[in-house]
């Protein structure tokens, strides 16, 4: 018998990124070749002549897998019982700005989305925060959602796995081994360039890859800038943020976390339980183990002074992040 479909919300539906995603959630590459799914497209009033074109599009793939669609300006509507939510939709940086002067602008938008969420998600509605910057929105949302007690806090993500993805493809080339044998990357921390992206732990084909590569200058002068800076780096050359990119790596942290990562370690920007001593509720990138739809961080790992440093500047970097929008959050 087949399975009964998914309602998957996703907002920011005419934009690039939803351009990139959609069509792959209803080819079944995030929540599996066999479950079909119902696409729920939130989007600005001026923008649903350009949502209407999108569908036309997915209708005309005709894709087994979608069992529905519908368009909506209205976040109560887009996300009735919604069980998987992408939260996409917020404006996009430009040259010369950090993720973080978006907060005031796209701020708002993650309390009016994360009271929809509480009030009409499934109460098991699996929340991925995109729009910047990501870790503040997701926690925005997430602290609005709590209000109504349904949806709980630990299901407000951020999406840390475009950084993780990153270091995997730098790691790959500087290593010489193939991006597939590399197990145990952590991206700690902010979807920033703060971010700390730690390779110490990485291996390939049961090689310690930080020995393999044996240059610490390399590890603070290029991979972490490298990475840290990629987002710009691509608005650079595009003119416009990464989206195809961006989409993958929204696909591959519901993917995994829906369908379980076998064992192997992702980064999830999940609320803080305690862990590492980063206070608890912020939403910061943990190394993650999934199965059954439940999130595990990996727990007992080193943390050398280098590291710890790291750390704690993209902790305060969030911790910032915090106090600018507390008076949203009332
Ligand atoms: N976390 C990450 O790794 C990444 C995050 N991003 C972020 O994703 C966001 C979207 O990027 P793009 O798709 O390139 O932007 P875009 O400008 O192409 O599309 C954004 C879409 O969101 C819509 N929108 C704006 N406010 C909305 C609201 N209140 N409700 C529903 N829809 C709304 C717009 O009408 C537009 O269609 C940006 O904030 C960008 O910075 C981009 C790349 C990576
Ligand atoms: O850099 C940006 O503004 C878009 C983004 O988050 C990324 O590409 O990592």
């Amino acid at each position: 018998m087949s399975k009964a479909p998914v309602r998957v919300a996703v907002t920011g539906a005419a934009g690039q990124i939803g351009y990139s995603l959609l069509f792959r959630i209803a080819s079944g590459e995030m929540l599996g070749k066999d479950q079909p799914v119902i696409l729920q497209l939130l989007d600005l009033p001026q923008a649903q002549k350009a949502v209407k074109g999108v569908m036309m599009e997915l209708e005309d793939c005709a894709f087994p897998l979608l069992a529905g669609m519908i368009a909506t300006d209205d976040p109560n509507v887009a996300f009735k019982d919604a069980q998987v939510a992408l939260l996409v939709g917020a404006r996009p940086r430009g040259p010369g700005m950090e993720r973080k002067d978006l907060l005031t602008e796209n701020a708002k938008i993650f309390t009016v989305q994360g009271a929809a969420i509480g009030q009409y998600a499934a109460p098991d509605c699996k929340v991925l925060v995109v729009g910047n910057p990501c870790n503040t929105n997701a926690y925005i949302a997430m602290k609005t959602a709590e209000k109504y007690g349904r949806v709980p806090a630990k299901n407000f993500t951020g999406m840390l796995r475009l950084d993780h993805n990153r270091a995997l493809s730098q790691l790959a080339a500087k290593s010489g081994r193939a991006v597939s044998s590399l197990k145990s990357l952590v991206v700690w921390g902010n979807h920033s360039p703060t971010m700390y992206a730690d390779y110490r732990f990485v291996t390939s084909n049961g090689d310690a890859v930080k020995s393999l590569i044996n240059d610490e200058a390399w590890n603070r002068d290029v991979f972490l800038p490298t990475v840290g800076k990629r987002g710009a780096a691509i608005i650079e050359a595009r003119g416009l943020s990464s989206a195809a990119s961006a989409a993958n790596a929204a696909i591959d942290h519901i993917r995994d976390w829906v369908l379980g990562s076998n064992g192997e370690w992702v980064t999830m920007g999940v609320p803080s339980d305690g862990s590492y001593g980063i206070p608890e509720g912020i939403i910061y990138g943990f190394p993650v183990t999934t199965e059954n739809g439940e999130y595990k961080i990996i727990q007992g790992l080193d943390i050398d002074a280098f590291s710890r440093e790291r750390m704690t500047n993209t902790l305060n970097e969030l911790l910032e992040e915090r106090e600018g929008v507390k008076d949203l959050l009332g």
